[in-house]
């Protein structure tokens, strides 16, 4: 039976006076990896953001597996890597160890030293993620792209059932980006869900099982095959501009 993680009934979402998402109706079930794409100001972070409790939506239903997304406990159920996660300075005195542990308990300081057990799981995170071999390096030595792995494990550690990115290959050059994608496709088939916010779409649409356009309203949903297919016309009016869809084949 198919198990549904975020059930989205005719949502809206308001800032002020100004309308960020309507109307939207949209399933994320277990196993999915879903590529959320549409123009700048299109309402992915505000999608988000709904998802993850932070507001509540205007008018419509949200719930996550079953209960409604504001008093849904269950929080380690749902990792969130942000656009902006990239932000650790060369300075920046913590190992990638010390990082990955801080997704398990905010509690454990940086400098404490961490339990056996959390370390057990910790190291687990940072193998899935193809990190081991710096483990003890501070994090500030690493590139961009490391980076961004080692926050991907850091939301990893507490066992996501749903696992959400956004823009996670901004800044990333082409061959990291197609590694980048290795690494999700390898989460996916070890059963976490993902929604991938990117604006990659040509790299995204060989990896996802599903593209969700936005534009305030959903525009599109459905596979990468028929999102492919889509005349420019039909994309440029849904992303407001003239948008050229590169596809990379391999
Ligand atoms: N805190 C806020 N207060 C008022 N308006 C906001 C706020 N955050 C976002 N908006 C507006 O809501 C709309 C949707 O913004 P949102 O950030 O969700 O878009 P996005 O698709 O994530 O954009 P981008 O691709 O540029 O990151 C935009 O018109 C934006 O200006």
């Amino acid at each position: 039976m198919v198990k549904t993680i975020v059930n989205m009934e005719n949502v809206s979402f308001h800032y002020g006076n100004r309308q960020a998402l309507s109307k939207i109706n949209f399933q994320i079930n277990e196993g999915d990896f879903i590529g959320l794409v549409g123009p700048n100001g299109g309402g992915k972070t505000t999608l988000i953001k709904l998802i993850l409790g932070l507001e509540k939506p205007s008018a419509g239903n949200l719930t996550l597996f079953g209960v409604p997304a504001q008093k849904y406990k269950q929080k380690s159920n749902i990792g969130y890597v942000s656009q902006k996660a990239n932000t650790f300075n060369r300075g920046f005195p913590a190992t990638v160890t010390e990082v990955v542990a801080m997704g398990l308990t905010a509690k454990l300081g940086y400098f404490k030293r961490v339990s056996k057990q959390v370390k057990v799981k910790v190291e687990e995170a940072i193998e899935q993620v193809g990190m081991s071999a710096y483990k003890n390096e501070n994090i500030g030595n690493l590139s961009g792209g490391q980076q961004q792995r080692i926050f991907i494990a850091r939301a990893l550690v507490s066992k996501p059932k749903l696992l959400i990115l956004d823009e996670p290959t901004v800044g990333v050059d082409a061959e990291n980006v197609e590694k980048f994608f290795d690494l999700l496709h390898d989460l996916n088939k070890q059963n976490i869900t993902l929604l991938l916010v990117t604006h990659d779409i040509g790299t995204m649409t060989h990896h996802a099982s599903q593209v969700v356009c936005l534009n305030k309203t959903l525009h599109f949903h459905g596979n990468p095959s028929t999102f492919e297919s889509l005349s420019k016309e039909q994309l440029s009016d849904f992303y407001g501009h003239p948008l050229n869809l590169v596809t990379h084949h391999h």
